[in-house]
């Protein structure tokens, strides 16, 4: 990616309002971030820019609220980077307007600031150009270090980049460039393992996956649109019936194109989604009317990694079961456990990427073991399927 961006080299950011797009959205429990992996990767960049005597001005989503909502504040989060940083991140109220304006008036060079969340206006996932006007009026310039939400054309994502002098951030440079040494060219049989909960964001893009896989292992709330798509009933279990179409077309396609499903066979079900709530594990063919899956089973764990020792990498988004909470962390640690020691005897190159993926992987404390993780879950996949991402494709020359 060398010389296809303005890095952070080229620009002269003393005494400048600096804009920079980071990823807050973190795994977050009780008000406290249950995963700091995204705000470690940012710190550096945000350090130096306070370094070299920026105004630092952060903005960032969090969650998908319907409007302004106190349940997705970023300012925990705020405080939780401040900690990471070791210094005082401020904080404002809203992300425009007189209250921004205010706080991004009183920077002092160095000083950093984190805007409440930008998807409070509906105008920020629609890009709309008047919100990026307001957006563009707090900055002099625009970095964008946030590669896992580069695939949303959104206003602080996409529209930033075309009103004010543009870079990539340290993170952006660092995932793309990483992500190009492990998986530029993949050693195949490749295998994907898709699981998680953001089913409708991620369906589409199976479609597109299946032409680069060999294998696709489908997991968690994913999974159980699959089976019910195969007239299996899924109970209470997430899944999004609506797209049993479009997933019923990525199984022929993958039957056309020689790329093997791996579904689950077997789950760990119950009937709340709460800790210590009574489980039964059963085939996927008997999931009772009031119950969910939350994991998958004994067996299908022993298949997929059974798989796995069949493949050379395994580029991997979304854990197979409600991982936070136990014993449905259970396939995915069990999975992850034999990633990781395939990839330390030299069998797999193994990458992983998602806020909540890396979160469950150092849950199962193997995430140094793998080969590279990306901070990304749906941009990771979208840049393996190949498809250019808005934000990245906005910074270019
Ligand atoms: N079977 C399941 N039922 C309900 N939720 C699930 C299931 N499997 C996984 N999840 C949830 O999926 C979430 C992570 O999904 P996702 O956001 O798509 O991953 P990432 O952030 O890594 O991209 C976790 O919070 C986990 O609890
Ligand atoms: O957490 C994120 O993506 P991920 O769940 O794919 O890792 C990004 O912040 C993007 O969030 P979005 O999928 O709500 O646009």
């Amino acid at each position: 990616m060398a010389g296809k961006f303005r890095t952070l080299d080229d620009a002269d950011v003393k005494g400048k309002r600096v804009l920079i797009r980071v990823d807050l959205n973190v795994p977050m429990e009780n008000g406290k971030v249950t995963d700091a992996t995204r705000l470690d990767r940012i710190a550096p960049g945000i350090a130096e820019l306070s370094g070299k005597g920026a105004k630092v001005i952060l903005l960032a989503h969090f969650g998908r609220p319907k409007g302004r909502d106190d349940k997705n504040s970023l300012k925990p989060v705020a405080a939780a980077l401040g900690e990471v940083l070791r210094r005082e991140v401020k904080f404002a109220d809203d992300c425009i307007g007189e209250t921004a304006e205010k706080a991004v008036g009183a920077l002092k060079d160095g000083d950093v600031l984190c805007l409440e969340n930008t998807r409070f206006y509906t105008e920020e996932e629609k890009n709309d150009p008047a919100f990026v006007e307001k957006l563009a009026k707090l900055g002099d310039l625009y970095v964008n270090d946030a590669f896992s939400a580069a695939h949303r054309a959104h206003a602080s994502t996409e529209g930033l980049a075309h009103k004010l002098p543009a870079y990539a951030g340290r993170t952006m440079q660092a995932e793309l460039e990483a992500l190009d040494a492990a998986l530029g060219q993949p050693q195949r049989p490749v295998a994907a393992i898709v699981g998680g909960a953001k089913v409708s964001t991620k369906l589409d893009l199976l479609g597109n996956l299946i032409e680069k896989v060999d294998a696709l292992i489908i997991g968690g709330g994913m999974a159980n649109t699959f089976l019910a798509a195969q007239g299996i009933n899924v109970g209470k279990s997430l899944c999004e019936h609506d797209l049993a179409d479009t997933a019923r077309e990525i199984i022929a396609k993958a039957k056309a194109k020689g790329c093997e499903i791996v579904l689950p066979v077997d789950g760990v079900m119950a009937k709340e989604f709460k800790a210590e709530t009574p489980t039964r594990a059963s085939s996927v063919k008997e999931i009772e009317a009031d119950e969910m899956m939350l994991d998958i089973g004994a067996l299908s764990g022993a298949d997929v990694i059974s798989h796995l020792s069949k493949m050379k990498t395994l580029v991997w988004n979304g854990p197979f079961g409600a991982f936070e909470i136990q014993p449905f962390d259970t396939g995915t640690v069990m999975v992850a456990h034999a990633a990781a020691e395939l990839t330390k005897s030299g069998k797999l190159v193994t990458v992983a990427g998602g806020g909540d993926t890396v979160a469950a992987l150092n849950h199962a404390h193997v995430a140094d073991d793998f080969t590279y993780i990306s901070t990304a879950g749906g941009a990771f996949l979208e840049w393996m399927e190949g498809k250019p991402l808005p934000g990245v494709e906005a910074l270019r020359k």
